[in-house]
């Protein structure tokens, strides 16, 4: 007998889509077949007219945990991607004390999300100055990857998170070339940045454009074709997190056509929010890099289209709201806290409004981070003896964003108020519902999400 059957769903394949109903057993698909009319199952999920998507795999969360779960944390963040249809996200090594960056901090991350995870997780850890040793030790202890950032993170305290020095970018892409690992960068030149804010600060310039021309696409694409050259000299595969400009994805697309291992990530908030949005919404829409014109985001969708972006990833960084209030725009918390709107978006503007195909979407949302991060074939699409996680979604469902529904630790986002013309109905986590029709399903003990430890890489 199974433990569950879902039918009379139209099922996104890796390339394409088919009516099927889907048997799952001890957590995997274990049938996937026209019609299991006949089976018995202990539950049955009627998916009639509804999507069945594999579930998200979000590459670049942050949950602020351990000690700043008040800015967010492993129960809510998680519950907010369930109520997304997200069943997978690898948790970024900053914005938590201690950061990710030794073994002893891996521990107190991993203690602190265990048994609190609507869905499954990895997690990176982190290159910063004075701690190449560490990443041998991290490495061994199951991180998917590595990331640094080669402009200043933020934060507070001795203890924060630190950008890299190009010594230890240089050294550290040496050794995690030798660990088989991928090291994810956040790419914006710290010297232009920083000479263009101080500029902006002794003229008395603090509006969001002001922000958005102090982090212009020329940085993005100097620390993009930095990176580059030391990845084609140490031979390290990169993971360009957040690319916010098709200059950027040109130069990275052309790295890979000669042969580099390189990837690229690009955030559903480039692709539906414009600076305009910054100067309406406020620091809610706050990011670095920051939006763009209107005229970048089609570029960037026309690139996608191309295939010339590899992935999707939210890139959740909330605050506490007080932290998005000065008056100064400079002075406010970057970071956008879209992770429950992902799927929707991608699915909303992509496919409905622009008429891409949902195959093409879901290697961006699922496939494809999986693949790249050594998830697969467990995770990332719907295949015999994957593991069932699933993202049910109805493309006949209107309705607008309101906080209220919001699971994550703060309720604002920058989606707030914004018309979807689809919505996720349930998520499924290894063949355990995680959430249905806008309420959460309570914590059970055999549902909660699992920490998966690096095994390999494609
Ligand atoms: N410290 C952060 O969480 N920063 C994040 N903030 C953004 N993207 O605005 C990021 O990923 O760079
Ligand atoms: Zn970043
Ligand atoms: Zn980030």
């Amino acid at each position: 007998m199974l433990d569950l059957k879902i039918t009379g769903g139209h099922v996104v394949l890796r390339n394409e889509v088919r009516r099927l109903d889907i048997g799952v057993k001890d957590g995997r698909v274990v049938r996937l077949e026209d019609s299991l009319a006949d089976e018995t199952a202990a539950q049955h999920y009627k998916a009639d007219g509804m999507h069945v998507l594999p579930g998200m795999v979000d590459a670049h969360v942050h949950f602020n945990e351990p000690a700043m779960g008040h800015w967010e944390g492993f129960a809510t963040g998680s519950a907010a991607l369930a109520a997304g249809g997200c069943t997978t996200y690898i948790d970024m090594p900053l914005n938590g004390l201690p950061p990710t960056v030794s073994v002893a901090a891996m521990e107190s991350k991993l203690k602190a999300a265990e048994g609190r995870s609507k869905v499954d997780y990895a997690l990176w850890g982190g290159l910063v100055p004075g701690k190449l040793d560490q990443l041998e030790p991290l490495a061994n202890a199951g991180v998917i990857g590595f990331k640094a950032f080669m402009s200043e993170p933020g934060g507070d305290g001795e203890e924060r998170f630190q950008r890299v020095d190009e010594a230890t970018l240089l050294e550290g892409m040496k050794l995690i070339a030798k660990l088989n690992r991928v090291l994810a960068l956040h790419a914006e030149d710290e010297a232009m940045t920083v000479m263009l804010a101080e500029r902006a600060a002794s003229s008395g310039k603090g509006g969001a454009l002001d922000y958005a021309a102090s982090r212009p696409i020329a940085a993005e694409c100097e620390a993009v074709r930095q990176a580059l050259l030391m990845a084609e000299q140490t031979g390290c595969a990169l993971h360009f997190v957040h690319i916010s400009s098709a200059a950027a994805v040109e130069l990275i697309h052309a790295a890979k056509a000669q042969g580099l291992d390189v990837t690229l990530e690009t955030c559903p908030h480039y692709l539906t929010l414009t600076e305009d949005d910054m100067m309406n919404l406020g620091a809610v829409a706050k990011c670095a890099p920051p939006l763009r014109s209107k005229e970048e985001q089609e570029k960037l969708w026309n690139a996608l289209a191309a295939g010339q972006i590899d992935l999707i990833a939210s890139d959740h960084s909330p605050s506490p709201p007080e932290l998005k209030q000065a008056e100064n725009f400079f002075k406010t918390w970057g970071g956008i806290a879209g992770a429950q709107s992902s799927l929707e978006l991608m699915v909303d503007e992509g496919h409905i409004k622009r008429g891409l195909p949902l195959p093409l979407l879901s290697q961006l949302l699922s496939l494809n981070p999986a693949r790249r991060f050594g998830l697969y074939p467990r995770k990332g699409e719907i295949a015999l003896e994957a593991d069932a996680d699933l993202a049910i979604i109805d493309l006949n469902h209107t309705y607008t964003l309101k906080s209220e529904q919001l699971e994550q630790r703060h309720a604002y986002s920058p989606y707030v108020g914004r018309t979807f013309s689809c919505h996720v109905s349930a998520t499924f986590v290894r063949g355990e519902l995680v959430y249905n029709h806008s309420s959460l399903v309570g914590a059970r003990v055999d549902d909660q999400g699992k920490w998966l430890r690096y095994s390999s890489r494609l």
